[in-house]
């Protein structure tokens, strides 16, 4: 007998439903098990835990140096001089307090942890060098910071250099949301030398002041939950992953489920190298005595005994099969008013690429005027200059669409957008990719003609014809390239010229087609301006029937 609030055992319950025609699937009780465990288990008070911190900003503008002077201040080193990092992700202690600091290289890292749902900087050092203000990446990593919504501490960095100009950096950030506290805005700034160690300190101390404010926690008496920040197959240990504990301890022997994989903790190394048998929140470990090596952002929890951590990770890897052979739940462009309508999406955010910076402008000021009471469109970055790897995780982590005007995304970054099932759409006047928005806001969307690429060519040499005009000595390495179809002469990424394909040969004679892996010369129509290393698309129209 057992009452209405009663569980029973699995054995029972398989009983029981197969009298009313069920089947008990075992797997889901164990997935939920993990659930209670981890919300069921919390022991303790929780605590204030120190705050994990990543560096980023454009390349040169000092970065390495930073971290490197922010590491002289720890402590705990005292006589050795200078700590040897062996993992991504280290912990220092100062006079100001505890911060950990995960060393992913550059913004992409951070956002692919994010597209991978996990989210674990608390908060973001952005430097900027005094000498040389805003650059690309610095706009990147803001965007990308600002997405993720974690709080930025600016710091200006150079200060030491005759060139350097403070004002006009904070002006700079300024226009991007980022308005310095002595100016009314609410970021923090810390002017910095990293070469003479000027301001170091302050920055270590501004880190705590954010830190307190996002009042961090976690309760280190239950089981240890974490995420991976890095992981790889070591010769001699087998496979290693650096695991950032966020709530719990970690102790040697604890069992473990990681993204598809399962283990027990063999043995757990701090960043400086050395055996440690328990880690609490926010530090980093390696830990050894996994089933194989799981990915960066992958989920990392300690369950109760060794049967659950494999039941659990097989399920996921069976899962994770599974969710690649289908199911593409990202928003696009065609599903935005369905998923409206399901209540999924209240903003539409889009990136965005143009080969000039008017159209950006133009563009970002017209998308946002399209805002509706039930959707509101917002532009998470923009840029000139060809679609990026970067860009692609951004919109897959931040669940957006790409427009790009004038731009195409080289044939990585567009494998890397069909994998990561992000929209990608190209357009070459701003009120055509308006149009589309509009239409899909309203479930109106229904191109009548679409643009299929056919294939590729690159410009391997030039020939000058007389009468003719240039004819491009091109391999074809995508797809095909056909006679009288439309093509676009891509230089860097960016469409230079939209015309015809005039003419194809292979050797001496008239070709219809060129497929992929053979040589070819083609001439342009009404164009004469290619150059060796440009690219030429290939596209053709085809009719789409009117979908509703
Ligand atoms: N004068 C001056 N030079 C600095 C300062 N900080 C860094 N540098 C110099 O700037 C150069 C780049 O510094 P890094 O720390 O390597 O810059 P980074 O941002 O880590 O560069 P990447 O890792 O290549 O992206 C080095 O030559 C440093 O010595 C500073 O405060 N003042």
């Amino acid at each position: 007998m057992a009452t209405i609030n009663q569980s029973v055992d699995v054995e029972t319950a398989i009983i029981l439903a197969a009298d009313f025609g069920y089947d008990i699937e075992q797997g889901i009780t164990e997935e939920i098990g993990i659930q209670m465990l981890n919300e069921s288990e919390s022991g303790g008070e929780k605590e204030p835990r120190s705050p994990v911190v990543t560096v980023m900003g454009h390349v040169d503008h000092g970065k390495t140096s930073i971290l490197d002077a922010i590491r002289k201040t720890d402590v705990a080193e005292g006589e050795a001089g200078g700590i040897t990092q062996h993992i991504g992700a280290y912990h220092v202690r100062s006079n100001y307090g505890d911060v950990t600091f995960v060393d992913t290289p550059g913004h992409a890292a951070f956002t692919e942890m994010r597209s991978r749902g996990a989210q674990v900087t608390d908060i973001v050092i952005l430097v900027v060098a005094a000498d040389d203000g805003v650059m690309d990446q610095t706009r990147e990593a803001i965007s990308h910071s600002q997405a993720a919504g974690v709080p930025i501490i600016v710091a200006v960095n150079k200060i030491d250099k005759d060139n350097a100009d403070i004002d006009r950096v904070k002006r700079e950030l300024a226009e991007l949301d980022l308005s310095p506290e002595d100016w009314g805005g609410d970021t923090m700034y810390c002017e910095t030398s990293a070469k003479k160690n000027i301001g170091i300190d302050e920055l270590m101390e501004l880190i705590q002041l954010q830190a307190e404010m996002l009042e961090l926690k976690a309760d280190r008496k239950r089981k240890a939950r974490g995420r991976v920040v890095e992981a790889q197959l070591h010769k001699g240990r087998g496979p290693v992953a650096t695991v950032l504990v966020q709530d719990g301890t970690l102790r040697t022997g604890d069992h473990f489920v990681v993204g598809q994989f399962s283990g027990k903790v063999r043995a757990m190394l701090d960043f400086k190298g050395q055996k440690i048998e328990e880690a609490g929140p926010s530090i980093p470990v390696e830990v050894q005595g996994i089933s194989g090596v799981p990915s960066a952002g992958d989920e990392f929890i300690v369950v109760t005994d060794e049967k659950m951590a494999r039941s659990v990770s097989q399920k996921r890897a069976l899962k994770a099969r599974e969710s690649e052979l289908g199911a593409n739940t990202k928003i696009s462009l065609d599903k935005l008013f369905e998923q409206m309508q399901e209540g999924e999406v209240q903003e539409l955010r889009v990136v965005l690429r143009s080969d000039v910076q008017g159209t950006l402008e133009a563009f970002a000021k017209a998308a946002e005027e399209l805002s509706t009471d039930e959707i509101k469109v917002k532009v998470l970055h923009e840029g000139t200059g060809t679609i990026t790897e970067s860009d692609i995780l951004l919109a897959s982590a931040s669940d957006a669409v790409i427009i790009g005007f004038n731009v195409r995304p080289s044939v990585k970054v567009k494998e890397l957008a069909q994998k990561e099932s992000v929209d990608v759409r190209s357009y070459d006047v701003i009120y055509h990719a308006l149009d589309d928005i509009k239409k899909a806001m309203v479930g109106m969307l229904e191109p009548t003609f679409k643009e299929d690429i056919i294939g590729l060519a690159e410009v391997r040499e030039t020939f000058h014809v007389p009468k003719v005009g240039t004819i491009a000595g091109c391999a074809v390495v995508d797809g095909k390239i056909q006679r009288n179809a439309g093509v676009r002469v891509l230089r860097e990424g960016v469409v230079i010229y939209t015309g015809k394909i005039e003419s194809l040969r292979r050797f001496k004679d008239d070709v219809k087609e060129v497929v992929s892996g053979y040589e070819c010369g083609i001439g342009v129509e009404k164009f004469n301006d290619i150059k060796v290393g440009d690219n030429l698309e290939a596209y053709v129209m085809t009719e789409v029937e009117a979908t509703l």
